[in-house]
């Protein structure tokens, strides 16, 4: 596809998202702490008010040897409802499908984004440093003036300062599932200054929240949109300045105009209507072309293309590589042009011929500043800057979703209506394999989950594939499953055939809802009234508490929830509770307490992995080590893949650890299943450092991401941290789908064995990238200790993290 067109639609589309996003209903999942990972000693007592669990915060350790990355702001851990994705289209105004997963903090990108969304370097500020050539310092172009503010100056940076680099994120790239929402408090925007009583109205007046059976409105066109489309086309409309010269982003085609070009000028009580897309039907342009003027008709004679002279052709700015593939093509570009009011200039894009722009929005200077992405990157790898930028963008949406749907949260919070009831009804049902018994007493089967006794583990009989593929839909074990399960939990031997695909046959999708999933009971009637706090993460907080019917300490994962989570957490405790092995974190059951779903599982002592690559001054893995987590990992990941899942998230702070040494895979909040219909995914979901290339394309996708991952894993493990830690989140992308992951960084240090291994997991080429199941039997993992071999290393990790936090206490 001609970059310049990519250049527009991936506008076009990032500005229908932010429209979307000021419109989207309330958050999902809880926003990050600032400090993710930190295990308190707090107690408390458990009720049922849903926020029962209540634990003081551990001080931050300034001791702490090893950084873990801070929150990134862009990097939203975004949730996917995995199952079923949509496709992705080049094209989609729509907002993604899934909903924003806020981050967690945990190890420390560099941040190379200032409060003003500036960086050094980069070569694309607009205060033009005159290096780069993506800049301009020298105003003798014309000037486009532009009504209204970019996200950063209205209170919603878009590219925060960065909070954690080991962001989840998950962005479809198919439609919304997000049904629009009330209107949001539009902060410190000057919109709100300038614009009418209306447009006041409707940007800063909270409205009541929905009805439990109306459907949240999606808000008019005269909602202020969160992105470009509130420089460009938002609730002021871009003012051409007489004489400008447009430095639109797709000038040469007429498809991004940033500003127009015009060849008269036009005072600011003419109506000016800024088209968003090329396409004469395009939906979104009407919308905004109908906030803008208050009048569909309201047109009038297009203003001339953007000029195409000389010094156009020879612009250096970033965009202009895009848009000058085609230069010639399209110019004849319909304007509406709409009557103004209220009218300021706020924004005002010059355009140097030699330099290039100045003034650019901020959400694209910011983009380009925090990417690092220089010139002769985007000349030599245009498709994947794209790529890389319209991911950013994304995120960059669900970011400001995310805040919207914390503020509606609140406000249903004050309301006293639980936000549950009040976005969603009706639960949400996504298509999940329960192949797991329903809890004793607690869930009746809904009409598609006939409980028939089934066989759908280690199903040799292929006569029976079919019939057991819709077994398989149904749930529910047979005796003799249950038996091959507890062996397997119980930690016996396993064999091949359980890792074996053609064993397990994509299931059809079944509608299951949270309400099918969850237990009845009162988990305060189940469990001690004591609690300590022992981790949180972006979709909540960890507790560990006594289970009083076994007197075992059991770990409760406390979600709150929405409307925006249900989907996610419906995917994380349907795979979770269907999901029995040894390699798989155990799932008790869950619990619906207040607004917020309990989730009960079994706990382990030893952490997560990540709190021993914490403290890697002290304590190192050593190859033996690094191949028995591998090995384990692999075993976890061989039996989900199995069962057609996909984890997606696979990375150390999602790998617990017991104190006998045990690893077990966890937080299935990104998990996919896949299905008859969807065998491939291309919901972008993961952590950046972590993310396979073909799935930070938004290429079509399946399990062996979770391999890469786990390559990057092995990599985290010998070196303390994954490849390009160092870089900001979007540069990591780019070098990852460009460059691939450089080698270990000590090659002596390590064996020829281990060198492969981590080679073949991260070997671009997906068809020869291995399996789960082929890659267990790598002479890599023959070196493998035992349980007991980690144990140590448990233990000195947690003697460490112990002695740090002492000091820092004193
Ligand atoms: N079963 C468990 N036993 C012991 N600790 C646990 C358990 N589950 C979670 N934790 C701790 O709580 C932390 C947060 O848990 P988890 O990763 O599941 O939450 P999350 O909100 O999904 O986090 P993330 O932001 O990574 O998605 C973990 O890193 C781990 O330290």
């Amino acid at each position: 596809m001609e970059q310049s067109k990519r250049v527009s639609m991936m506008r076009e589309k990032f500005e229908a998202q932010s429209n979307e996003a000021e419109s989207s209903p309330p958050p999902n999942r809880k926003p990050p702490p600032p400090n993710k990972r930190v295990q308190t000693n707090g107690t408390s007592s458990l009720n049922s008010s849903g926020s029962s669990f209540v634990s003081p915060s551990p001080s931050p350790s300034p001791q702490q040897p090893v950084k873990r990355p801070l929150p990134s702001p862009g990097v939203n851990k975004q949730a996917p409802p995995a199952l079923p994705t949509q496709p992705r289209p080049q094209q989609s105004p729509q907002q993604p499908e899934i909903p924003v997963r806020p981050t967690t903090p945990t190890r420390t990108p560099p941040n190379l984004i200032n409060s003003n969304g500036t960086s050094g370097g980069s070569g694309f500020s607009s205060s033009g440093s005159g290096n780069s050539g993506y800049s301009s310092s020298n105003n003798s172009g014309s000037s486009i003036h532009m009504n209204g503010n970019s996200l950063n100056n209205s209170g919603s940076n878009p590219v925060p300062p960065m909070r954690k680099v080991s962001t989840p994120i998950n962005i479809a790239n198919g439609g919304p599932t997000t049904p629009p929402s009330s209107q949001q408090p539009q902060p410190h925007s000057p919109y709100n200054n300038n614009s009418t009583q209306q447009q006041q109205q409707q940007t800063n007046i909270p409205s009541p929240p929905p009805l439990p059976n109306n459907k949240p409105k999606k808000l008019a066109p005269t909602a202020v949109p969160a992105g470009l489309g509130s420089i460009i086309g938002g609730p002021k409309t871009p003012v051409i300045s007489p004489g400008s010269t447009s430095p639109s982003l797709g000038s040469s085609n007429g498809n991004i105009p940033v500003s127009t070009t015009a060849s008269a000028p036009i005072t600011p009580t003419a109506p000016i209507t800024v088209p968003l897309a090329t396409s004469p039907n395009n939906s979104h342009k009407d919308s905004i072309s109908n906030y803008n003027n208050n009048s569909s008709n309201a047109t009038t004679s297009p203003p001339s293309p953007p000029v195409g002279n000389k010094q156009d052709e020879e612009k250096k700015g970033f965009l202009s590589i895009f848009s000058n593939k085609k230069k010639n093509k399209d110019k004849k570009k319909e304007f509406s042009v709409g009557s103004p009011f209220n009218v300021k200039h706020n924004i005002h894009v010059n355009y140097h011929s030699v330099t290039g722009f100045e003034g650019l929005p901020k959400e694209w200077e910011v983009i380009l500043q925090s990417s690092g992405i220089t010139r002769d990157d985007v000349v030599e790898h245009s498709d994947v800057v794209i790529d890389v930028l319209d991911f950013h963008m994304q995120q960059q949406q669900q970011q400001a979703q995310q805040e919207q749907q914390a503020l509606m949260q609140k406000q249903m919070q004050q309301s006293g209506i639980p936000a549950h009831m009040l976005n969603n009804p009706k639960p949400p049902t996504i298509p999940i394999r329960d192949a797991n018994k329903q809890p004793h007493n607690q869930l009746q089967p809904t009409p598609q989950q006939p409980q028939q006794p089934q066989n759908n583990y280690n199903n040799n009989n292929n006569n029976n594939n079919q019939q057991s593929a819709q077994q398989q839909s149904a749930g529910i074990l047979s005796q003799q499953q249950e038996q091959q399960l507890e062996e397997m939990l119980c930690g016996g031997a396993y064999d091949d055939e359980q890792y074996d695909l053609n064993n397990q046959p994509l299931p059809d999708e079944t509608n299951v809802s949270l309400y099918d999933l969850v237990s009845q009971e009162d988990p305060t009637k189940l469990f001690g009234e004591g609690s300590t706090k022992i981790g949180e993460g972006a979709a909540g907080e960890v507790f560990v508490v006594t289970q009083l019917k076994t007197n075992n300490r059991v770990a409760i994962k406390k979600m709150p929830l929405n409307q925006q989570n249900m989907k996610l957490i419906v995917t994380e405790i349907g795979i979770m509770k269907s999901c029995r092995h040894q390699n798989i974190i155990g799932y008790i059951d869950s619990y619906l307490v207040g607004d917020s779903l309990w989730v009960a599982m079994e706990f382990m002592g030893g952490g997560c992995l990540t709190e021993i690559l914490e403290q890697f001054n002290s304590v190192k893995l050593v190859e033996a080590q690094i191949a028995y987590v591998c090995a384990e990992t692999l075993k976890g990941l061989a039996y989900i893949h199995s069962q057609h899942r996909i984890h997606r998230d696979i990375k150390s702070d999602n790998i617990l650890l017991g104190t006998d040494g045990s690893v077990k895979l966890a937080d299935f909040g990104y998990a996919a299943q896949l299905t008859k219909s969807k065998q491939k995914r291309v919901t972008i979901v993961g952590t950046p450092y972590w993310m396979a290339p073909e799935l930070i394309r938004g290429q079509n996708y399946d399990r062996k991401v979770d391999i890469w991952s786990l390559g990057i894993m092995a990599m985290e493990m010998a070196e303390s941290e994954p490849p390009y830690m160092s870089f900001p989140p979007l540069r990591a992308l780019f070098l990852i789908t460009t460059k691939g992951i450089p080698d270990l960084k000590d090659q002596n240090k390590w064996s020829d064995d281990f060198k492969d291994f981590v080679k073949k997991c991260l070997d671009k080429d997906v068809e020869n990238r291995p399996e789960a199941k082929v890659l267990l039997n790598h002479p890599f993992l023959k070196t493998a200790c035992n349980s007991n071999g980690l144990v140590p290393a448990i233990m000195e990790a947690k003697k460490a993290k112990e002695a740090h936090s002492k000091f820092s206490i004193h």
